[in-house]
């Protein structure tokens, strides 16, 4: 049954590549939703499924290797996976927004920012012909680029990383989508420009109101920006719930550990802890078991032999793990 108050919920997502003729799960089983106003933050490390999950909502996977094998990526409702690019066309920008990491990969090296910015409202808007310019540039004051007259005029080189950025986020809400997804939006720029870059998408989403999905490995971001976590791992969602709880009542051990690996004020410590062993790579992904269990400080050895399920385990929180599923003997909760 379709979860009537989210803006988008994903469900069973999977999102394979082919790989010298076998398919690789990338995204394996995904299922969440956002809710209209929402922050939702997406964490985990590099090489998670991150990406590839937010490009399976947009319908941006490469072409030549990639594809939704199975699940849903419902909109108000109204599935998205099987839509071909000219329907997919007509949702993206309108509806649902992205920005990327590195915005020169988004923006016309050769096109003025001004003709960029009016192609949107044109393509997107029913803002009239001879009011396109100044819009563009109202919609760069939004972001806090005060001189609009004169960068209209200027090309994506001629800007800095942290300019670029608020230019995407000023094409992003031109049509003042319902959902921005943001993957990892701030990771490319140093750390003064990234607060003032978070701060901006806080201030449109409550100008604008929309949902935001941000992707970030950074759980500093998840504490500044989200109202709900999503913790992947290998392709995996391993824990999902409210902000609070991921901080202090931290459940799978992917999520402990990626706790542990981030400096806190109230701690001196000289080296930072960070989990052993990497993200297994498509090829190597374990077929049965916990995807995790090579790096797991708590795991059993039937972690190698049982799939285990994402299960909620108190109203609100949802893990991936056999230490909290309800049928194992050495679960760690009463199911509440
Ligand atoms: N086009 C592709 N073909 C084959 N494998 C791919 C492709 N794109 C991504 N992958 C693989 O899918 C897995 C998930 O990658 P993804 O980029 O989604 O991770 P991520 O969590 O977003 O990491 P990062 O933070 O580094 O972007 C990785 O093992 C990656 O190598």
């Amino acid at each position: 049954m379709s979860n009537q108050e989210a803006l988008l919920e994903i469900k069973n997502l999977h999102t394979g590549f082919n790989i010298g003729g076998k398919t690789y799960h990338a995204v394996k089983d995904v299922s969440f939703d956002v809710k209209p106003k929402e922050v939702v933050c997406v964490v985990g490390e590099s090489g998670c499924g991150k990406s590839v999950m937010s490009l399976s909502i947009m319908n941006l996977l490469p072409k030549h290797n990639g594809k939704i094998d199975k699940g849903e990526i419902l909109y108000k409702g109204r599935d998205l996976a099987p839509l071909n690019d000219n329907e997919m066309n007509k949702i993206r920008g309108k509806d649902i927004s992205m920005i990327f990491q590195e915005p020169m990969t988004a923006l016309n090296p050769v096109l003025t920012i001004g003709y960029q910015m009016d192609e949107v409202l044109i393509n997107h808007t029913k803002v009239k012909k001879e009011e396109i310019r100044k819009k563009s540039i109202s919609l760069l004051k939004q972001v806090g680029i005060s001189r609009g007259e004169q960068i209209v005029h200027e090309y994506p080189h001629q800007l800095s990383g942290g300019m670029r950025q608020r230019v995407m986020i000023a094409m992003a809400i031109a049509c003042q989508p319902q959902l921005l997804i943001a993957d990892e939006p701030t990771t490319a720029l140093d750390v003064t420009v990234q607060a003032q870059i978070l701060e901006l998408i806080t201030k449109i989403q409550d100008e604008v109101g929309m949902a935001v999905l941000l992707i970030t490995h950074d759980l500093g971001v998840v504490a500044e920006m989200a109202d709900r976590v999503v913790v992947m791992y290998a392709g995996q969602v391993v824990e999902e719930t409210d902000v609070d709880r991921i901080f202090y009542d931290p459940q799978h051990p992917y999520t402990k550990a990626l706790l542990t690996s981030i400096p806190r004020m109230d701690e001196e410590r000289e080296v930072l802890n960070t989990i052993s062993g990497i993200v297994p790579s498509l090829t190597k992904m374990p077929e049965v078991g916990c995807r995790f269990v090579d790096r797991c400080p708590e795991a059993m050895p039937e972690c190698r032999q049982i799939d285990p399920q994402l299960g909620q385990t108190e109203k609100g929180h949802s893990v991936r793990c056999l230490l909290y599923d309800a049928s194992h003997p050495d679960k760690k909760t009463e199911v509440r």
